[in-house]
């Protein structure tokens, strides 16, 4: 399959500048006059075009509007704008014209290629909301799968309206997701903060196999993986999550030591959790800071998880472990959980920013 050129241009501080000539140009994919690197890449079937524009003359960044860009509709150009919540890497496409996404999973697993694609954890669409909201969003992981729900998705999905529809301060949104009904609000300091709605705990529902041993949940259950002994905690935040502390009997984690590649998928593919599973290894600093590492499902070790971090707060509170407002750190950075008594919400709050815009040939 051609993959194609792929031409990205940061979007750099004030002190860089783009060229709306050059965004113009992208369309035609022709070859740029000036400073244009252009290579050919073989790679057994695939061909792959990398052009990349050196320095042009221009606006300044801040005339560039993400909208004139995105709004191009070369056929067979994917137009985005890449983000990450804290490491967790996305592809943002605006997909606010149709209910059916813009590119297929096929080719959003070879887009999120960090070699021979873009690069990325995932392709997040935003589109016309459903029964009222104001969007939807579906996210396809970098394997190609669709999962329910993205919480570092869904700040970035935020911060992305923002820009398009060029919002200052304040603002929240209502989303139509995998999970229901999901509200992020950005706040005056640029942070997201997102009502993750409740919590499912029904070990049917997560969905998992293991039976309920805390009413119909499943706290701090043996799951045996590879012949060892676990104790899982399992919650759904509309993805599934297993969430560990440590081996039955053994010593808290130190999440560092985790060999990740070699027993995450071991828990992602596990014959108990029908629908794959998200995990969680989680170490206690205090009742109020907790410490994790991931295994994403169809994803794999990332940087940082959102659903999973307030996953591990719920399984935290449950085993006894943690109060019910805590920084949870991930490899990428902390994000703040909290999982309110009064209307058993989960409420994340955490950074999103762009780094770049991006036209893809597909
Ligand atoms: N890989 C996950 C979806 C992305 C979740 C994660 N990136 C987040 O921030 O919540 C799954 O298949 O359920």
């Amino acid at each position: 399959m051609e993959i194609a050129a792929i031409s990205s241009v940061s979007v750099a501080p004030q002190s860089r500048r783009v060229s709306n000539a050059f965004f113009r140009k992208i369309g035609s994919v022709s070859s740029l006059s000036f400073g244009i690197l252009e290579k050919e890449y073989c790679f057994k079937s695939t061909s792959l075009r990398v052009s990349a524009a050196a320095s042009m003359d221009a606006v300044t960044a801040d005339k560039f509007s993400p909208a004139s860009f995105l709004d191009k509709r070369e056929t067979g150009v994917l137009h985005f704008v890449k983000y990450h919540g804290l490491g967790n890497d996305f592809i943002l496409v605006d997909n606010r014209d149709s209910s059916e996404p813009k590119i297929t999973q096929e080719q959003a697993a070879k887009l999120c290629d960090r070699n021979f694609g873009v690069g990325a954890d995932g392709v997040i669409f935003a589109m016309p909301g459903v029964n009222g909201t104001d969007y939807a969003m579906r996210i396809f992981n970098s394997d190609g799968s669709e999962p329910e729900m993205c919480g570092n998705g869904v700040r970035c999905f935020a911060r992305f309206i923002a820009e398009l529809d060029n919002l200052q301060g304040k603002h929240s949104f209502t989303i139509h997701t995998g999970a229901g009904l999901i509200v992020p609000e950005i706040q005056d300091d640029g942070q997201v903060k997102v009502d993750m709605g409740t919590p499912i705990l029904k070990a049917q529902d997560v969905p998992t196999k293991l039976p309920g041993n805390k009413g119909e949940a499943v706290v701090q259950a043996e799951l045996f993986v590879d012949g060892v002994s676990w104790n899982v905690t399992c919650v759904s935040m509309g993805n599934p999550h297993c969430i560990t502390f440590g081996k039955k009997g053994g010593p808290n984690l130190k999440v560092d030591d985790l060999n990740l590649p070699e027993i995450g998928p071991k828990f992602e593919h596990h014959e108990m959790f029908p629908a794959r599973t998200n995990t969680e290894f989680v170490e206690v600093l205090s009742r109020s800071h907790l410490k994790m590492r991931v295994w994403e499902r169809g994803a794999g070790a990332t940087l940082a998880c959102g659903t999973g971090a307030c996953a591990l707060v719920v399984a935290a509170v449950l085993e006894g472990r943690a109060d019910r407002k805590c920084t949870v750190d991930l490899p990428g950075g902390p994000l703040e959980i909290e999982w309110k008594q009064e209307d058993n919400h989960i409420y994340m709050t955490g950074p999103a920013e762009a780094v770049f815009y991006g036209s893809a040939l597909l």
